[in-house]
């Protein structure tokens, strides 16, 4: 198992508040990896460790073991690893196409070939081609997604960072939105870091699964596994709730 992306020892303060405290993360290539946690957790904040939005207090990111902190994010993406963002957030002026277009630009300089082609292929696979010359806002929110989604994926990207990217689509839609992440994986070849809050996608999707609570990492393992935890069941449910809990 080759790893791919990895945090060292990643910390972020806020003043006084540990956001993020000392976290190890390792992806390795192909996989997907689910992060979970209670709101405020320091999800959201690792992904802008990794994604280079924020700087770490103290701590490391490697990609293929070369140092990608410090980089500004725009050089992140240039490396290969891309994030979603779990408020979405396209050019509201540009269409659908002319949206996945700016990612394809980074994608072609990256991987080669045309942008142009790269977003009309994008476009397809994120199963938008027929909304391509519509403006952003007359998207669902599921159809915002996975604008999202191909945005992102135009970059050609080693590693995906999906923040929340099924959260509050309808179940239809959450199920299609979590085929395509597997199709993203599969036939794509990107390794993808997953923050849901959708237990079944998380479940479901994932290889593996870490567990933040108050910026630390408490459990780390199979879906299975980390949902039966007990410290995983207190931090979700509070202080002696995996005594309570059925077996
Ligand atoms: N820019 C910031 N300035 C100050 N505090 C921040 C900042 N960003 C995040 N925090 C704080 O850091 C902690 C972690 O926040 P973060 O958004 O990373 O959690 P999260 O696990 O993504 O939560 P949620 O599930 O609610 O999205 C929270 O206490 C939050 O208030």
């Amino acid at each position: 198992m080759t790893t791919l992306l990895a945090t060292r020892a990643v910390s972020r303060r806020f003043g006084g508040l540990k956001a993020v405290d000392g976290v190890d993360l390792a992806l390795a290539e192909g996989e997907i990896l689910g992060v979970i946690g209670p709101n405020g957790a320091g999800k959201t904040t690792l992904f802008s460790l990794i994604a280079g939005s924020l700087a770490p207090t103290s701590g490391e990111v490697l990609l293929d073991g070369r140092r990608l902190s410090g980089l500004p994010a725009h050089r992140v993406v240039r490396a290969g690893v891309v994030r979603t963002h779990q408020i979405v957030r396209p050019f509201p002026n540009l269409t659908v196409a002319e949206n996945v277009m700016v990612g394809a630009i980074h994608g072609a300089r990256r991987a080669g070939g045309g942008a142009r082609e790269r977003a009309e292929d994008v476009l397809a696979f994120a199963g938008l081609a027929d909304r391509a010359g519509q403006l952003p806002a007359t998207l669902t929110l599921a159809g915002r997604k996975r604008l999202e989604l191909a945005r992102a994926l135009a970059t050609a990207p080693r590693v995906l960072l999906l923040d929340e990217v099924i959260a509050g689509v309808n179940p239809t839609e959450a199920l299609a939105l979590a085929a395509l992440i597997r199709r993203i994986r599969d036939e794509r070849r990107v390794s993808i870091v997953m923050i849901e809050h959708v237990m079944p996608a998380v479940m479901s999707l994932s290889d593996r699964v870490v567990v933040l609570d108050h910026g630390r990492r408490i459990a780390e393992g199979t879906p299975q596994a980390v949902v039966h935890a007990p410290q995983v069941i207190e931090a979700y449910l509070g202080k002696g709730a995996a005594e309570a809990s059925p077996p």
